[in-house]
């Protein structure tokens, strides 16, 4: 198989640059991507920006909405903190680890005639600078810091972009549909909603 090539970004923004060559294509080399992701070595003065915590649940900060192509989001994990079971609304998922560590667990899609707990197939660490990938196809994921003492922090591009997905009761396998929403947005915070918001965790 023929090596996929590409350019050490050097910076967060180098990065952002080759990501808009790259998916001004209508296909997606999935490798290429992976592989570009993987190569930016993580420098946490180029995202500290976008990095908001919050106490209670992980957050989703809006970095680059990448020409109506894909969405660059930047997630911020607490100690313990951790997603649902849940899909990726047929987008590819591109999930890199800027600092700490995050397992991932991956789970068959549930089988809607049985009411009973879901499959899990594998799980991982994902390291510092490591870039995992994901989509409906490969099956579902839950994502969690497992750290009691490091927060974690990871880059996340999905093309097309999407603002729902369906999550996954562990033991029952029956789904929700729910709305994902932004805690900043380049760099600044967005307002808390007055509804109960119905974020992936
Ligand atoms: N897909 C999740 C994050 S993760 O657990 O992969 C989200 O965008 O909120
Ligand atoms: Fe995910």
């Amino acid at each position: 198989m023929e090596q996929t090539k590409v350019a050490k970004p050097e910076t967060l923004n180098d990065l952002i640059k080759v990501l808009h060559q790259i998916f001004s294509s209508d296909t997606v080399n999935v490798e290429e991507v992976q592989n570009l992701m993987e190569s930016y070595e993580s420098k946490p003065q180029e995202w500290k920006a976008y990095a908001k915590f919050d106490k209670f649940r992980y957050t989703r900060n809006l970095v680059d909405e990448g020409n109506g192509k894909f969405n660059l989001i930047i997630l911020c994990w607490g100690e313990g903190h951790g997603s649902s079971i849940h899909d990726h609304t047929d987008s590819h998922c591109f999930m890199k680890l800027l600092q700490g560590q995050l397992k991932e667990t991956l789970f068959e899609w549930p089988d809607n005639k049985i009411n009973g707990g879901m499959t899990k197939k594998s799980e991982r660490i994902l390291h510092q600078n490591q870039c995992a990938y994901i989509n409906d196809s490969i099956g579902l994921h839950r994502v969690e810091n497992v750290s009691h003492t490091e927060p974690a922090v990871s880059l996340h591009l999905y093309s097309p972009q999407f603002d729902h997905c369906n999550t996954f009761d562990q033991s029952t396998g029956h789904r929700n549909t729910v709305k994902m929403t932004f805690w900043s947005k380049y760099g600044e915070k967005i307002p808390v909603e007055t509804t109960v918001s119905q974020e992936n965790n």
